[in-house]
C-alpha cells in the first residue's frame, strides 16, 4: 500500500511525507557537505511508507550499499526526529529510477541507468571483464596463473596475486599494487587474478588501463554522462588499472580516480593497480593518492635473472610444440636480457619460422632469423674483455696480447683477437693497434683480412672463431 496510515489515529499525507523527506534530505544535506550530498545523496527518491517503515529508492545496488554503509544509521535517527511515526528506513533499488534535477554541469546525467543485473555484470567464457558499454578491456586468455613462470624475481608478487585472487579484498592485500620494469610481467599477472575470479561468474571485474580510464573519463564528460561512468566503475567488484603513470600530470582524471578509488575500497571492493615504479617513487602522483596506493600490498617484480629466463623460454617453447635445443634457448637467456616480452617476440620468431619452413632450430638459423633483434641487443664488449677471451681459450699468456712474441701459437691467436676487435667493438683500426702493444693500423688490416681468409678454408678454425664470439656478444 503507498503511503499508508501508520496507526489508527495518526495519518501520514503523501504531501506530509515528502515534507518530512525534504527537511530530513536538508539537514543530512548539511551535515555532510554539499559535495558529499550532490555525489551520493541527490539521486534517492522518497518511496512508500508502510506501517512504522519508510522506503528510500536508489538507482543501483551500489549506491543502495553504499548509502546504507555510510548513511543508513543516520538516516534513520533524522526520520525519526522528523517524524516519530517512522521508526525504520528501508533502502531499496528501483530499475530506472531518475534523479529529480540535474546536479551539475559535470555530474548531471538526467537518467541514472538501471541497475545491471548480476549475471550480465559478471563474465563469460573466455573471461572477459566486460560491464556494460564496453567499459573495461576484455582479460587476454592466455595470461593465466598456470601460464606464469615464478623465479626468484617475481616469487613475491606471484604469491601477492594469488592470495588476492583467493581471497579478494583481504585486509593488508587492498588495494594489491604491483610495479616493476616494462615487460615484466604485471600485466599477466593482473588478466590472472581476473580470470580467476571472473570463472564462478560471480565476481565482476573491470581492467583498463590508465590511458583508458582517462578517455573513458574525459568521453563521459563531454557527453555528460559522468554519472554513468562514475557508477560503472563504482559498481564493480574488482577494479584493476593498468600503467598508473599515465596519470602523472593528469591531475583531473587523479582526482577521479582517487574518488573511485575510494568509494570502492570503503565498500569492500578490490582495486588492483599496476605502476612502472613503487608508489612513492611516483612522483608526479598527488600525495593522498600515493598514500592510498601505498597502504595495502605492494609487490615489485625485478628484473629477470638467467635462470628465470631460461625457465620461461623452456616452457613457452614446450607449450607451442616446437624442439628448441638447450643451446638456442641458453644463447637467447644470455643475448636479450631486457625483458620477458623481447624474448618471448625472439623465440616466437624462431617458432614461427620453423613451422613455416619446417626446418629445425639450430644454433646458425638462431643468428639467421633473428639477426636484427641479436643486432639490437649487441651488448658493449670491451677488446680488453675480447683479449682475456681468446688467450684463454687457446692458452696463452694474456701479456702475449701485446708481446712481440711472433711464434705462430701466439700471434694467430692474437690475430684472432683483432678480428673480433673489428667485428664486436666500433674501435677504429689505429685504436684496436694501440690496445694489442702499440701496433700500427697495418697490421690490424692484415690480422682481420688473415683470420677471415683462414675461416674460409678451415672449418674447425671457423668454429673455433664463432664460439668465441658467441660468448663475446652473450
Ligand atoms: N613470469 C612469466 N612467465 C611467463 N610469461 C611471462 C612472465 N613474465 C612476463 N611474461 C610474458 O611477457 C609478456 C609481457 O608481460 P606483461 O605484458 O605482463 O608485462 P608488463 O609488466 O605489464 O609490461 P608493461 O610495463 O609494458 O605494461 C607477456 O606476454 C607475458 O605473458
Amino acid at each position: 500500500m503507498h503511503l499508508s496510515a501508520a496507526s489508527d489515529d495518526v495519518r501520514v499525507s503523501g504531501e506530509n511525507l515528502t515534507h518530512h523527506w525534504e527537511r530530513v534530505r536538508d539537514r543530512l544535506k548539511g551535515e555532510v557537505g554539499e559535495v558529499e550530498y550532490r555525489t551520493w545523496l541527490t539521486q534517492i527518491i522518497l518511496g512508500p511508507l508502510e506501517e512504522d517503515e519508510v522506503t528510500l529508492l536508489l538507482p543501483t545496488r551500489f549506491l543502495r550499499d553504499w548509502v546504507r554503509g555510510q548513511y543508513g544509521d543516520r538516516l534513520q535517527q533524522l526520520w525519526r526526529a522528523e517524524c516519530p511515526l517512522v521508526q525504520r528506513v528501508e533502502l531499496q533499488v528501483k530499475r530506472g529510477a531518475t534523479v529529480p534535477t540535474p546536479v551539475s554541469a559535470v555530474t548531471a546525467s538526467a537518467v541514472i541507468p538501471d541497475e545491471v543485473p548480476a549475471a550480465q555484470i559478471s563474465t563469460s567464457q573466455p573471461p572477459v571483464a566486460e560491464i556494460r558499454n564496453d567499459l573495461a578491456a576484455p582479460l587476454d586468455p592466455r595470461f593465466t596463473f598456470d601460464s606464469f613462470v615464478v623465479g626468484k624475481p617475481n616469487e613475491f608478487a606471484y604469491a601477492c596475486a594469488r592470495r588476492v585472487a583467493e581471497k579478494p579484498s583481504s585486509p593488508g592485500f587492498n588495494p594489491l599494487f604491483l610495479y616493476g620494469g616494462v615487460g615484466l610481467g604485471k600485466t599477466h599477472l593482473m588478466h590472472a587474478i581476473g580470470s580467476e575470479l571472473t570463472k564462478g561468474g560471480q565476481v565482476s571485474v573491470a581492467y583498463m588501463s590508465a590511458e583508458k580510464f582517462m578517455y573513458r573519463f574525459i568521453a563521459a564528460i563531454r557527453s555528460q554522462s559522468t554519472m554513468e561512468f562514475k557508477e560503472q566503475l563504482r559498481s564493480v567488484d574488482v577494479l584493476m588499472i593498468d600503467d598508473l603513470q599515465f596519470l602523472i600530470g593528469k591531475d583531473n582524471t587523479q582526482e577521479e580516480f582517487f574518488h573511485t578509488f575510494n568509494a570502492l575500497v570503503d565498500a569492500g571492493r578490490q582495486i588492483i593497480v599496476s605502476a612502472d615504479k613503487s608508489p612513492s617513487d611516483l612522483s608526479g602522483l598527488e600525495d593522498r593518492l600515493r598514500t592510498r596506493l601505498g597502504c595495502g600490498m605492494v609487490a615489485d617484480i625485478h628484473a629477470t635473472t638467467f635462470e628465470l629466463r631460461i625457465s620461461i623460454l623452456e616452457a613457452k617453447a614446450l607449450a607451442s610444440g616446437v624442439t628448441v635445443p638447450g643451446k638456442v634457448l641458453e644463447f637467447l637467456a644470455h643475448k636479450i636480457t631486457s625483458n620477458v616480452r623481447e624474448l618471448e617476440g625472439a623465440l616466437n620468431r624462431l617458432i614461427a619460422h620453423a613451422n613455416l619452413f619446417g626446418r629445425p632450430v639450430t644454433l646458425e638459423s638462431t643468428q639467421e632469423v633473428l639477426h636484427d633483434i641479436l643486432k639490437a641487443h649487441d651488448r658493449r664488449v670491451t677488446i680488453e674483455e675480447i683479449q682475456r677471451k681468446v688467450a684463454e681459450h687457446w692458452n696463452i699468456r694474456l701479456t702475449d696480447m701485446s708481446s712481440a712474441r711472433r711464434a705462430r701459437a701466439v700471434a694467430r691467436p692474437r690475430q684472432v683477437a683483432m678480428y673480433l676487435a673489428k667485428q664486436l667493438t666500433s674501435r677504429s683500426l689505429p685504436e684496436i693497434g694501440r690496445k694489442f702493444g702499440n701496433r700500427d693500423h697495418t697490421t690490424v688490416m692484415h690480422a682481420v683480412a688473415r683470420v677471415a681468409e683462414i675461416m674460409e678454408r678451415d672449418t674447425a678454425f671457423a668454429e673455433d672463431v664463432e664460439l668465441l664470439r658467441r660468448m663475446l656478444e652473450g
